[in-house]
């Protein structure tokens, strides 16, 4: 079954027509602001493939459709989404605006990590919210990994990122990923707190990773949260959340190229399985289709 945020089926009729018509532009530009591209990467991509199926005299639908995956493959593929993890630890900070899927997506990259025969630790450096810190103690139980609570409620989080570091080192943990809480990205003071955070861990061992966390379901705003938090934390990857719950396959792109910061993760579920890392050939046959 196709994902709610392919644009095949948008792209369905166009590509019934015998010839390339002047339609089939217009309903290829609306398809991709439809699924949240931008305007401006609507239209280079249209003007782009216009021009190559001018130069090289092609009239068959289905050439075009190639040519659309091709191009978008190549714009997605523009961006290394590897996770850099080769540090021991490796350690990986994961912040976001509240609700977007920091705690859930943690849990799911423990789960993938220790797959992969990683040892793990996990920290719970979300102090304010003792609910918080029983979600993530849920969340490692079902990974199978070892987690750092803070010793009280409120305790200063960059003092629980230090203790979770501490632990992969003394316990020859390879991976040690930090929650912390959420926050939105016009509280100075607490952005701030995110810079304090990375300096403290850095103490201890570099940071390998800054993961930011995204709601594909917020579209366009996303960039905004994402700009702030780049500022303040020092992002290195970029992780699309919900994109299971969202029409707006598109915006992966549009935030990746407007960030300058590569999609590393995508959640496609609240399942522990439901993560995925970033292959742009596979997500563009899924969009495309
Ligand atoms: N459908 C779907 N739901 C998701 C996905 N990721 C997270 N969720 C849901 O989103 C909700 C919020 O997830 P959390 O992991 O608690 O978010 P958070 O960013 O840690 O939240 P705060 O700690 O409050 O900032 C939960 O109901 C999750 O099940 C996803 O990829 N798909």
């Amino acid at each position: 079954m196709a994902q709610r945020w392919s644009i095949s089926n948008a792209l369905r009729g166009m590509f019934q027509r015998e010839t390339i018509t002047d339609e089939t532009w217009d309903d290829l530009e609306t398809a991709l602001i439809t699924a949240d591209f931008g305007p401006d990467i609507a239209e280079e991509v249209v003007e782009a493939l216009r021009a190559d199926v001018d130069r090289l005299v092609i009239d068959d639908p289905r050439e075009l459709k190639r040519m659309l995956r091709e191009r978008l493959e190549e714009r997605f593929a523009a961006y290394d989404p590897t996770l850099t993890l080769q540090e021991r630890p490796a350690v990986i900070l994961v912040v976001g605006v509240n609700g977007v899927g920091k705690t859930t997506t943690i849990g799911k990259l423990a789960r993938l990590l220790a797959s992969h025969g990683q040892s793990v630790v996990v920290g719970a450096a979300d102090t304010f919210r003792a609910a918080a810190v029983e979600q993530l103690a849920t969340w490692a139980q079902r990974a199978g990994v070892e987690l750092v609570r803070p010793e009280r409620e409120g305790q200063d989080p960059a003092s629980v990122a230090f203790q979770t570091v501490e632990r992969a080192k003394t316990g020859d943990i390879a991976m040690c990923i930090v929650d912390t809480a959420g926050r939105l990205q016009t509280k100075g003071g607490l952005m701030d707190e995110l810079g304090k955070i990375r300096r403290v861990v850095e103490k201890q061992a570099p940071v390998s990773e800054v993961l930011l966390v995204l709601d594909a379901t917020t579209g366009q705003n996303g960039v905004a949260q994402a700009q702030a938090f780049i500022e303040h934390a020092g992002v290195t990857g970029l992780v699309i959340t919900k994109l299971d719950g969202s029409a707006k396959g598109g915006f992966v792109l549009a935030v990746q190229e407007r960030t300058g910061i590569p999609i590393k993760l995508i959640g496609q579920g609240e399942g522990i399985d439901d993560l995925t890392g970033f292959t742009p050939h596979v997500f563009v046959e899924q969009l495309v289709g």
